[in-house]
């Protein structure tokens, strides 16, 4: 018989225990970075993530005893490391413990299930949807908007849509996503709006446009005012790749979207984005490194866009320490985009 592999769990352990986030355990067999597994943790049995870990060498030192895993969530595959890498800068940069954001960043059912219960929920057969393959009517967008569209396509981002409430900044979000999605048949989309009685409307708007094309299944919902159960399915359906647009609050930046090819985040300068308790990130600076690091292309849309998103996207200042003001009255046009500079100093 083999001799047990050692590995790292990231836990959300108490942070005044001082025993860190990443504990070793022992396994029957070597498991890939990003596994969902239970571990026992004191007289607890907890939900750990996989982790990588540079000095794992793979293999128990002689003489070590180690607890062994609990079990492992069959049927989910590991978190990829995408994924991975946004906790950890998450974590480092709101300076958090790894194994806190980890876990919140998961439904909470995944953690209450046991290995079997969740099996079980994995064996429902999902209701079968009406993959009609239909084309999709499009209405004809405005010159603004036709232009914003054809720039998001052609530029790499991040991208500032500025436009006045009705000027059509939903629409342009429409066509990009549908542009990514029949593009490549894998891709995802993320769209985020600041609050949850938002949503509705939204959802509404994109199952009607894009159910008839990719299923009733390919849009889904994440946010806090969803049931356990619910939560649970729609991050099941994002991390298998079978959701193709996920909308969702500020949460939703930490879903699980292998395939993720564009980020919305709708009213970008909401203060709604930042987190007020536990680790305290704005889901929208996340949403432009994770965009980056994933190859995605993000587009923030605002009538009223944050100092930091306009000053982003304006064009670099002169040398001079300060620029002449004019106090004329330009008053900005209808739709425009400015696309984002290098993000500077996100590492
Ligand atoms: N090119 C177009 N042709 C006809 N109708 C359009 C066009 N673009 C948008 N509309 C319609 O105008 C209305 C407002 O558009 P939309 O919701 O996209 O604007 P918005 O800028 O996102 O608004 P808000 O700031 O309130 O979110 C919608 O009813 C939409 O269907």
């Amino acid at each position: 018989m083999p001799p047990p592999s050692l590995v790292q769990v990231a836990l959300h352990t108490p942070s005044h225990s001082g025993v860190g986030d990443l504990l070793s355990y022992a396994s029957e067999r070597p498991l890939p970075p990003g596994t969902l597994v239970r571990v026992p943790l004191g007289t607890r049995e907890v939900l750990g993530v996989v982790w990588d870990a540079e000095d794992a060498t793979g293999e128990l030192p002689e003489g070590a005893s180690l607890r062994a895993i609990a079990g492992v969530l069959e049927g989910v595959a590991p978190l990829d490391l995408p994924w991975r890498r946004l906790v950890a800068f998450a974590a480092r940069y709101y300076q958090r413990g790894l194994g806190e954001v980890a876990l919140a960043a998961l439904p909470p059912q995944l953690r209450d299930l046991r290995p079997e219960q969740l099996a079980r929920r994995l064996r429902r057969p999902a209701k079968a949807t009406d993959e009609s393959a239909n084309a999709i009517q499009n209405i004809a967008l405005t010159a603004e908007q036709e232009s914003a569209r054809a720039r998001i396509a052609a530029e790499k981002g991040p991208f500032l849509l500025f436009g006045s409430t009705g000027s059509g900044k939903t629409e342009v979000y429409l066509r990009c996503v549908q542009e990514m999605l029949e593009a490549d048949a894998t891709a995802q989309a993320l769209v985020m709006v600041p609050e949850i009685n938002l949503t509705p409307q939204l959802e509404e708007r994109f199952v009607s446009r894009f159910a008839p094309r990719f299923g009733a299944g390919a849009v889904v919902s994440l946010h806090s005012g969803m049931t356990n159960p619910q939560r649970l399915k729609s991050w099941l359906a994002a991390h298998s790749g079978a959701a193709r647009i996920v909308l969702g609050t500020r949460m939703a930046v930490f879903a699980s979207l292998p395939g993720l090819r564009l980020i919305v985040v709708d009213e970008e300068h909401d203060p709604s984005y930042k987190q007020q308790e536990g680790a305290r990130y704005s889901a929208r600076d996340l949403a432009i490194w994770r965009g980056r690091e994933q190859g995605a292309k993000v587009l923030l849309g605002s009538a009223t866009p944050s100092l930091e998103s306009w000053h982003a996207s304006r064009p670099p200042p002169p040398k001079t320490r300060w620029a002449a003001a004019t106090c004329a009255c330009t008053c900005p046009a209808a739709l425009a985009l400015a696309p984002w500079p290098a993000c500077a100093g996100w590492t």
